[in-house]
């Protein structure tokens, strides 16, 4: 079994920093993870990719083509399709060349995939899914983590429409889940306490607040309502703040995915299975 994270979330929400800070983490506590780029529009990342799909296709190669004429948004779409259509590159850039001698292989890779940040790939197209569906054929369990940016979610509206917009990637990608709120490091005091306020939202409050001063909220009360109650009824959505210059915060964050992910949990099979019967362990000798 290998591990898969799949990062996701708006433009800027800070998905290509999370990566650098859990390799980084990685790095400090002896543990492997790897991050490969899947943003083809990236200019700038600080971690060590083990793969690019710059190496395969770049977002200017979409837009200068003669016959396309693709603009940013357009043409970073096209370059996802093209990436599932061509999903041997990936394949070989993941499995090596020659799968046969993976097979068996008791594998522990654990991977983070920087995804780019249109989040319609990931809300109604179909290549967030397929890419997902691919990762489990080459034998990954992939976690989602959807990241959105602390400072936008410091008030009931904003608060809201997030959860909205986790929860419609949610819906669409039917994986494991894991929502990030991110540079929680760069909030004030006062916004750190509104922040932890929601983290544990009691939704009358929150709603009561949306109500106050908002056009939507006030025009549509009873339905921002029933949204808060169906959120807060099904323990739909739940975030964790991550604050990049806390190790125990990183730390923390990086247990919770690796339990949803239910990594380490095979290890401890292995561990128990040493333990059988004497004769069964002469049989293997
Ligand atoms: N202070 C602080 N800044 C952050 C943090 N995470 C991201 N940033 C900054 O936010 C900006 C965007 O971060 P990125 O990691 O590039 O965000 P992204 O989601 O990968 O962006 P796109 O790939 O363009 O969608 C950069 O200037 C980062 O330095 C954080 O935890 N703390
Ligand atoms: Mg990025």
């Amino acid at each position: 079994m290998r591990f898969a994270q799949l990062i996701v979330g708006p433009a800027g929400s800070g998905k290509s920093t999370y990566c650098s800070t859990m390799q980084q983490h990685g790095f400090d506590t002896k543990r492997n993870i790897q991050v490969v780029n899947l943003d083809p529009a990236a200019e700038y990342f600080s971690y060590k990719a083990l793969a690019d799909i710059r190496d395969l296709i770049h977002l200017d190669d979409a837009m200068e083509d003669e016959e396309l004429h693709y603009g940013p948004n357009g043409g970073l779409i096209f370059c996802l399709e093209f990436l599932i259509e061509n999903q041997d590159w990936l394949k070989a850039q993941l499995c090596g060349a020659d799968d046969e001698i993976m097979l068996g292989e008791p594998d522990d890779d654990y991977i983070l995939f920087d995804m780019p940040g249109q989040i319609e790939l990931f809300t109604h197209l179909k290549m967030g899914k397929q890419l997902v569906q691919l990762l489990e054929s080459w034998n990954f369990r992939v976690c989602v983590v959807f990241c959105l940016d602390s400072q936008f979610m410091v008030d009931g509206a904003k608060f809201i429409s997030g959860t909205m917009a986790a929860l419609s990637v949610m819906a669409n990608l039917e994986q494991p889940h894991v929502n990030v709120l991110t540079k929680v490091d760069l909030l004030n005091a006062d916004a750190r306490k509104q922040l932890e306020m929601y983290l544990e939202p009691d939704t009358h409050s929150l709603l009561g607040e949306v109500t106050i001063g908002s056009a939507f909220g006030e025009k549509y009360r009873k339905l921002t309502e029933a949204i808060g109650a169906l959120i807060e009824d099904f323990s739909l959505v739940r975030f964790f703040p991550l604050d990049s210059q806390d190790e125990e915060s990183i730390g923390d964050l990086l247990l919770q995915v690796d339990s949803i992910l239910q990594y380490g949990e095979d290890a401890d099979v292995q561990v128990r299975d040493f333990d059988e019967p004497e004769d069964a362990r002469d049989d293997d000798m």
